[in-house]
């Protein structure tokens, strides 16, 4: 098949998507992307990019909180101690969506630069080579495919029980047209998306109750991270009921009634449902295209992200591989390689970085500790408290880790974690290690700063050490 006459669809926009154009395009092919909401994808609009930037807004508003900590008085003209500081929402907001539609702006003029064609429509199959792309005044469009990547990403997952309104029960995709701040807001759900929304609202001034169906937040990562982040919720005034599983949520005269399972009932002004995510893969022809979805809903690809029908691969929140933009983006690269012949490298799930944007922030790369825990793999651990470092002393860290998982005997580095403010940025040394197969007293042996939070990554590697 030559690249060159190579006819390419991509259903969705998002990261999985417009990746993907980039590359196919690149390698030569006439590329089709067929987008229903705003090219950028949930990613962009609704999800990954908007709570990004409220989060980094109530971490402005923490680090004046610390000011005081470190010695620093805030006070107005007439030399009164300045003690609090007010998030304006609204403007916060509008700031949050300009800056997401201008990141979308962006992708889609790099789309266009390189030929990309985007279309303003919904698509679906009409079997593997055949997309339907509908406009939005309804006309239709057949487009014929040589190659189709499926990536519509998924949606937030809704309880008949808890219907989002838009006014007072909210997804995390209507958060950012409030008008208002929420004076209490429930959060229910203590996944990624409920820890990191639920902390930003308590930095930004809401009274924020956590309702968490597990022994503890963030039940998926970590247990020391969580247990961290969970302390320091609670220290900053978040009210985290545990094991406290939401059974329905109506509005009162003015506010929220979120009902537990157990007959208990938490009130506030707002809710906050992060409850999950689904794929939307249903209505889109797929099955009748032969492509095989998951008991979930999910479209089952491999390595390379192929589906079961030729011709047809599918990538990101769609596939339910791993639910994260930097994983769209790869798996849809993969897939535009491998389509057009180009070189291919399997998607590795054990070198991808991830990260928890709380304060402090979450990092992780390579194998966790329940896999060491639970026999899965063999390897030993080190875990440094960040507290002994002189430059978190400086910046008045108290709490984070560092802790470092390698291989007995070859001293390979398997994996780690990381917490500390920007841990996303501190956590690139480890992953490159896991990638490149790095050993411990490579990591050792490389020159750090002092004083840097990332001399803790070495120190651990050094404590790793096998004698030879
Ligand atoms: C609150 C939140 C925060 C997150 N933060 C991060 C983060 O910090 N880092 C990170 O790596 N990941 C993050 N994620 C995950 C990340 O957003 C997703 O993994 C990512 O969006 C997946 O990209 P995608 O291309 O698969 O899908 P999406 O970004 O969902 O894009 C899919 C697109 O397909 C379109 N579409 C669907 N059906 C059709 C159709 N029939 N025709 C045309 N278009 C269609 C949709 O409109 C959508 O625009 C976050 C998720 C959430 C919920
Ligand atoms: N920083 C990031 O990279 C980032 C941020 C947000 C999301 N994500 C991605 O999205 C994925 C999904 O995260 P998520 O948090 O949206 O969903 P999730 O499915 O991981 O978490 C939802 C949580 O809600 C709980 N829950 C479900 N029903 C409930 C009920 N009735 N009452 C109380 N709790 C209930 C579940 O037990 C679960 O812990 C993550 O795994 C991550 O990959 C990434």
């Amino acid at each position: 098949m030559s690249a060159r006459t190579t006819s390419v669809v991509i259903l969705g926009g998002g990261p999985g998507g417009y990746e993907a154009a980039l590359v196919a395009a690149q390698l030569g092919a006439e590329v089709t992307l067929v987008e229903k909401d705003g090219v950028g994808g949930a990613a962009v609009l609704t999800d990954c990019v908007p709570s990004k930037a409220l989060v980094a807004t109530a971490d402005i508003m923490s680090e004046l909180d610390t000011a005081a900590a470190a010695g620093i008085r805030l006070q107005d003209h007439e030399g009164d101690a300045v003690t609090e500081s007010l998030a304006d929402i609204a403007v916060v907001n509008r700031r949050i969506l300009d800056l997401a539609s201008a990141q979308s702006a962006d992708i889609a003029a790099r789309l266009r630069e390189v030929g990309v064609r985007v279309i303003d429509g919904t698509a679906m199959l009409a079997g593997p080579h055949d997309i339907v792309a509908t406009y939005p005044d309804g006309s239709e469009d057949v487009i014929p495919a040589d190659v189709v990547l499926v990536a519509t990403g998924a949606t937030p997952r809704v309880m008949d029980t808890a219907v989002p309104d838009g006014e007072r029960i909210l997804t995390w995709q209507q958060i950012y047209a409030l008008p208002e701040l929420p004076e209490r807001l429930v959060v229910v759900g203590s996944g990624v998306t409920g820890a990191e929304l639920a902390q930003a609202y308590l930095g930004l001034g809401s009274q924020v109750v956590l309702v968490s169906s597990r022994d503890r937040v963030l039940p998926g990562e970590d247990a020391d991270a969580a247990q961290v982040i969970e302390d320091v919720f609670r220290r900053r005034g978040m009210e985290v009921l545990g094991r406290s599983r939401m059974a329905a949520v109506s509005r009162t005269a003015d506010g929220v009634v979120v009902r537990l399972v157990d007959g208990r009932e938490v009130t506030g002004s707002h809710a906050l449902l992060a409850v999950g995510s689904i794929p939307q893969t249903s209505g889109l022809g797929l099955e009748e295209a032969g492509v095989r979805l998951s008991r979930s809903g999910h479209v089952e690809v491999d390595r390379v992200s192929r589906t079961s029908a030729m011709g047809v691969y599918a990538a990101g929140d769609c596939t339910g591989v791993l639910p994260l933009a930097s994983v769209a983006a790869m798996q849809g690269r993969l897939a535009m390689s491998h389509a057009l012949g180009d070189t291919v490298t399997p998607i590795n799930l054990r070198a991808v970085a991830a990260n928890i944007f709380t304060d402090p922030e979450i990092a992780t790369v390579g194998v966790s500790q329940k896999d060491l825990d639970e026999g899965r793999v063999e390897g030993e651990a080190v875990m440094l408290p960040l507290s002994r470092n002189a430059r978190a002393k400086m910046q008045g860290i108290t709490d984070g880790f560092v802790k470092l998982f390698a291989q007995p005997g070859s001293g390979a580095v398997l994996g780690g974690v990381v917490v500390a403010p920007r841990a996303s940025e501190l956590i690139f040394p480890v992953a490159q290690a896991v990638h490149l197969r790095l050993n411990v007293d490579q990591i050792a042996s490389t020159s750090t700063v002092y004083p840097s939070l990332i001399g803790s990554i070495a120190e651990a590697a050094r404590r790793l050490h096998v004698a030879g």
